[in-house]
């Protein structure tokens, strides 16, 4: 039999090597003092795990009463009222990213047409947070809730779908820009795969769980050469973080209808453009540095070929998302179960017509009235790609009313130009956003 010692402290060659020819009385002292020493660590090991535990949930309580923007009987009543539908037939939809670009022309969109509208957004500082806080005053000033948070914030997700049984999840929510992805590769996995996948685990759990359409992105077109672009084209080959992180999107929603029959659509976005745009986008930089007498960067393809993107104006694209949202389909899953296959679908949101990047240039300058320096180099190996050029047969066939053919998809460049003189800034702040709304059509 081994001792109690031998027990408490095996022994392996050269280490704790126990005397047996102690006599019994002092086996008895040696097993006496390692009892109370055990004894002694155990008391110490209880009340490090108590002062632990009783110091975790200060933390927890703590973050929570400094980070919680959101609960609470007031709260869940803005929340109801905003979602509240006042058409016949109409859904109510929870708005990823509503303050961005595109999430608050949508979410004007549907609450025109009598849908309820929840609005979430991080107001991360990707760009200037102003801008976006500016879209949500316009969110509010139509009666729409926009909810400072994550979708990485399962919890609230969860509370969410409690308040609300949303009919749709419109998902625009995303680390965006091609060329950033160099600088900051982890905010695209924690917005575009991790944020998602806690999106979808919500919306599979949610009873009866929503219809989603989401953004997917051209740049998921990658090296691809065949053109126009086809939603039937390989797009195994991306050029940027980015892309590979919209790529994943597509797989990791097809998993998603798959396993638990959620209804899935996946709009591939070429070159957003429009007033309450983005900053960071070359349309908006350009602008503000001519008018600032800075100089622009013109990035130029291999062998001086000029880069070329089928910039496709707002309005086309709120056409696409609303037409994908009535025509969605249900899901079909409840309890987190699938109950029968539900749809899962692609669609391009072009213009079918791309204008090279020294031609978005010379438009803005005869607008400006003003000549661009600029600085002519050869594009550098950060993500972009030569050029983009969508089919979007498939999503006019679909949408039939929603995009009449030759109205979604043919705004030339010369007629938008106009809107993007009307950029501003004053400071660094954006206290005249009514600006960006002038309607010139
Ligand atoms: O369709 C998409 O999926 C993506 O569209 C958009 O990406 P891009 O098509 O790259 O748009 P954008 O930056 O306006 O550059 C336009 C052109 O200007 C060139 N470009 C750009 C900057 C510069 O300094 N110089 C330059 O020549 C540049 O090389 C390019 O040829 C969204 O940002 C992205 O989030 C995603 O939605």
């Amino acid at each position: 039999m081994p001792s109690l010692e031998e027990e408490l402290f095996p022994s392996t060659p050269g280490k704790f090597k126990i005397d047996r020819g102690h006599t019994m009385n002092r086996q008895f002292h040696r097993c006496f003092a390692s009892t109370s020493t055990m004894f002694l660590w155990a008391l110490f090991l209880i009340a490090l795990t108590a002062s632990y535990l009783s110091f975790q949930s200060f933390v927890d309580s703590g973050s929570r009463y400094f980070s919680a923007s959101w609960g609470g009987i007031q709260w869940e009543k803005q929340v109801r009222n905003s979602a509240q539908i006042h058409r016949s037939g109409g859904m109510s939809v929870l708005v990823t990213g509503a303050a961005g670009f595109v999430g608050t022309h949508v979410s004007l969109a549907l609450k025109r047409r009598g849908d309820g509208v929840v609005g979430l957004d991080n107001f991360n500082n990707y760009y200037d947070p102003s801008l976006k806080k500016a879209r949500k005053s316009l969110l509010n000033n139509h009666g729409i809730f926009v909810i400072d948070g994550d979708i990485n914030d399962g919890r609230l997700l969860a509370k969410l779908f409690d308040v609300v049984a949303f009919t749709h999840v419109m998902h625009l929510a995303a680390q965006a820009g091609v060329r950033y992805a160099m600088e900051n590769p982890n905010s695209y996995v924690h917005s575009n795969i991790a944020g998602l996948v806690t999106l979808l685990e919500a919306c599979k759990s949610a009873n009866p769980q929503p219809s989603i359409v989401w953004a997917s992105s051209s740049s998921v077109y990658g090296l691809n050469e065949k053109v126009p672009f086809s939603e039937s084209d390989r797009t195994d080959q991306p050029a940027s973080l980015y892309a590979a992180t919209k790529k994943a999107g597509e797989e990791i929603t097809h998993t998603y209808n798959h396993i638990y029959g959620l209804s899935i659509t996946g709009l591939r976005f070429f070159t957003v453009y429009g007033p309450w745009g983005r900053p960071d986008m070359a349309y908006f930089s350009f602008t503000r540095n001519i008018l600032q007498g800075k100089p622009i960067t013109v990035y130029r393809g291999k062998n001086r070929v000029d880069l070329a993107r089928d910039f496709t104006y707002i309005d086309d694209i709120v056409k696409g998302c609303l037409g994908s949202l009535d025509t969605s389909g249900k899901s079909t899953g409840s309890g987190g179960k699938k109950r029968g296959a539900a749809p899962y679908r692609i669609f391009n949101l072009g213009n079918t017509s791309p204008v090279t990047v020294p031609a978005l240039v010379g438009i803005l300058e005869r607008h400006l009235k003003m000549k661009a320096k600029k600085n002519v180099v050869e594009m550098p190996g950060n993500g972009d790609v030569p050029f983009t050029h969508a089919n979007i047969s498939l999503a006019q066939k679909t949408f039939g009313k929603q995009l009449r053919k030759g109205e979604g998809q043919l705004r030339q460049l010369v007629f938008w130009a106009p809107h993007i003189v009307r950029i501003r800034l004053y400071g660094s702040r954006w206290i005249r956003p009514k600006l960006w709304l002038d309607p010139i059509f």
